[in-house]
């Protein structure tokens, strides 16, 4: 029996080319301008995921050409000390894009904290007026998973104009500003949660599928409509035949007959640090009065 294969987005390979391209724009800024875009982490506490992707962060950051300030705070930090940091970073002309890592330690306001940041310098695109620029259509930071994610949709299918896509999940960070995104580019557009019915039959009228539910293998192969391109933002970590691995929010084994589908680890992950240097590099070109890319 002939059994087709799903293509595979290679995320991995896209967000390398853009990394690439970034850094050849950030070398003719330098020898322009004299400056490099600057992206500030802030990390509060030890949490060993967290760790691994600033750490990851901060590598592509300076092999990108960019300066990379990286503020690892204490689990216990006060509110105060956190903002006077935001503020300070705000007011630091050498930053052109601030990040404070998320979830943040259960004492912190999370809200308060990020629309502390500076706007333009929002680079995670968390900030009420980044969304609220985004919702109305207006030029925004753009949150990185979900402008990545789109990136991987139009290099794959150039057109979205028309097409049924469903996002399954609706936090802030994912599945509202990507369901803002497809929107924006004219697709048909469900929001799909933890608490919808009939999950399976609204994912099988769909030509996209983005999946950020956080659930290991939720979207099950017979859920996929054939050639239906499907990009799976859940990272889980799961124990396997007595082994820890990294499994997405889609059984990618059963979904052989999509048209299109992101492996996990290598697809939408490698994407948002890929995005996260790009809005940076757009922060640091609109606070100098320069042309978005
Ligand atoms: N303010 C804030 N902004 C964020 O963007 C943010 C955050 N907080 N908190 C944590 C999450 C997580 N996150 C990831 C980014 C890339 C990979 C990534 O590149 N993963 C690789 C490798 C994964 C592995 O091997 O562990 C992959 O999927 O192929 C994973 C996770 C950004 N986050």
């Amino acid at each position: 029996m002939d059994k087709s294969r799903a293509a595979l987005i290679d995320g991995k390979a896209f967000a390398a080319g853009l990394v690439q391209r970034l850094a050849a724009r950030i070398e003719t800024l330098k020898s322009t301008t004299g400056r490099v875009p600057g992206l500030a982490v802030v990390l509060i506490g030890d949490d060993p995921a967290s760790q691994v992707y600033v750490n990851a962060k901060n590598r592509q950051t300076t092999a990108a050409g960019m300066q990379s300030f990286v503020h690892r705070l204490p689990a216990d930090t006060s509110s105060d000390a956190l903002l006077a940091l935001v503020d300070a970073l705000n007011l630091d002309p050498h930053v052109n894009g601030i990040l404070v890592q998320l979830p943040l330690p259960a004492h912190l306001d999370a809200a308060a904290v990020i629309n502390a940041i500076a706007p333009a310098k929002d680079v995670d695109g968390f900030h009420i007026s980044n969304a609220g620029l985004l919702a109305t259509g207006q030029k925004a930071l753009v949150p990185c998973t979900p402008l990545g994610c789109l990136m991987l949709l139009k290099d794959r299918l150039v057109d979205l104009s028309g097409l049924n896509a469903l996002v399954i999940g609706k936090s802030n960070i994912v599945g509202k500003p990507m369901a803002q995104l497809l929107m924006a580019e004219n697709c048909t557009v469900t929001v799909a949660h933890s608490k919808t019915r009939n999950l399976p039959a609204l994912c099988r009228a769909a030509d996209i599928v983005v999946v950020a539910a956080g659930r290991p293998e939720l979207v099950r192969g017979d859920w996929i409509s054939p050639g239906a391109t499907v990009i799976d933002v859940g990272i889980n970590r799961v124990e396997r035949d007595g082994k820890s691995r990294l499994v997405g929010d889609v059984a990618f084994a059963e979904a052989s007959h999509a048209g299109a589908i992101t492996p996990v680890p290598g697809g939408v992950g490698p994407m948002t640090i890929a995005c996260l240097l790009s809005n940076t590099l757009t922060a640091f070109a609109r606070q100098h009065g320069l042309a978005d890319a």
